[in-house]
């Protein structure tokens, strides 16, 4: 991305929500875009994407992947670049799947959508990659969506991301609505995946910490500039803006028992306290 402005459209006015933004991305390279809720971070994805709703627009700047200029493309081609040269991961892994379809049928459909293989040459493949994330492939295959754990479904997410092989992953606060340790294993999966298959990652999160342990590069939003960016190593070491050390700085929520302020017990209503 260079220079990439996305504006919000109100009849003749134009107003800048993501400004002046540049970022790049090598293969095999996982680069994480941080900032609070509302900093622009799925907006950026978005225009990525060709996934902006229609009041959004790209003002100024360009888009590059892999040596083309894809900003200008009309949708049917970005939609053809969509699930096979890029991939995408939601925080929402519900919607990642049709609730009553079995997943071995989710995913066949969606590599035959793409390419034209045969029913066994996909199930084939379906399998191999719900493998390499650590599911038991067959059981499953055989499942609908709704029998498999959260942290499951996230995994068999990412398999279905990794089908085709994209260049690109982008993956928006994939962890985001599983626990800590399930977040992990996932982000250890997509490190894995992108050591094996030279797949480049664009990770989306508001969790500065997490970001800096697993991506090579982290470029913090706010306000829909990026205020900072650089290796995630010398960050860890040094922040250079004092939003980053904010970020840095923040200490975890906890959840309270709004009545005695103590450290929530089970099943009494909750409020979030910093
Ligand atoms: N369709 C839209 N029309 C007008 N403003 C929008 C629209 N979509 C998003 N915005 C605004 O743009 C800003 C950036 O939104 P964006 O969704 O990219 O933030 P984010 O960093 O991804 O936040 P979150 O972590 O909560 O998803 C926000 O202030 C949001 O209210």
């Amino acid at each position: 991305m260079e220079r990439l402005t996305v504006d919000v459209v109100r009849g003749q006015a134009r107003q800048p929500l993501v400004r002046d933004l540049s970022l790049a991305i090598r293969p095999g390279e996982m680069l994480a875009l941080v900032g609070e809720s509302g900093s622009g971070k799925s907006i950026t994805a978005g225009a990525v994407l060709g996934l902006l709703p229609s009041s959004l627009r790209i003002g100024e700047g360009r888009i590059r992947f892999r040596g083309e200029e894809i900003s200008a493309w009309p949708d049917k081609r970005k939609r053809r670049l969509r699930g096979k040269e890029i991939a995408l991961v939601f925080q929402d892994y519900q919607g990642s799947f049709t609730p009553f379809m079995k997943v071995g049928k989710q995913l066949v459909e969606a590599v035959r959508s793409h390419v034209r293989i045969t029913y066994g040459e996909a199930k084939e493949l379906a399998l191999h990659w719900l493998n390499e994330v650590d599911l038991p492939a067959e059981r499953v295959f055989g499942s609908y969506p709704f029998q498999l754990s959260g942290g499951q479904r996230q995994r068999a997410a990412l398999a279905a991301a990794m089908l085709l092989q994209p260049k690109l992953l982008i993956a928006d606060e994939p962890t985001t609505a599983l626990d800590v340790l399930t977040g992990e294993r996932v982000l250890d999966l997509m490190t894995k995946l992108r050591r094996q298959t030279g797949c480049a990652i664009l990770f989306i999160s508001h969790d500065l910490r997490l970001v800096l342990k697993r991506a090579d590069t982290v470029a913090v939003m706010q306000g829909g500039r990026i205020v900072e960016c650089g290796r995630a190593d010398t960050m860890r070491r040094q922040a250079a803006h004092p939003y980053t050390r904010l970020l840095l700085e923040s200490r975890p929520l906890l959840l309270r028992d709004p009545g005695t302020g103590r450290a929530a017990e089970p099943d009494k209503p909750l409020q979030l306290v910093p």
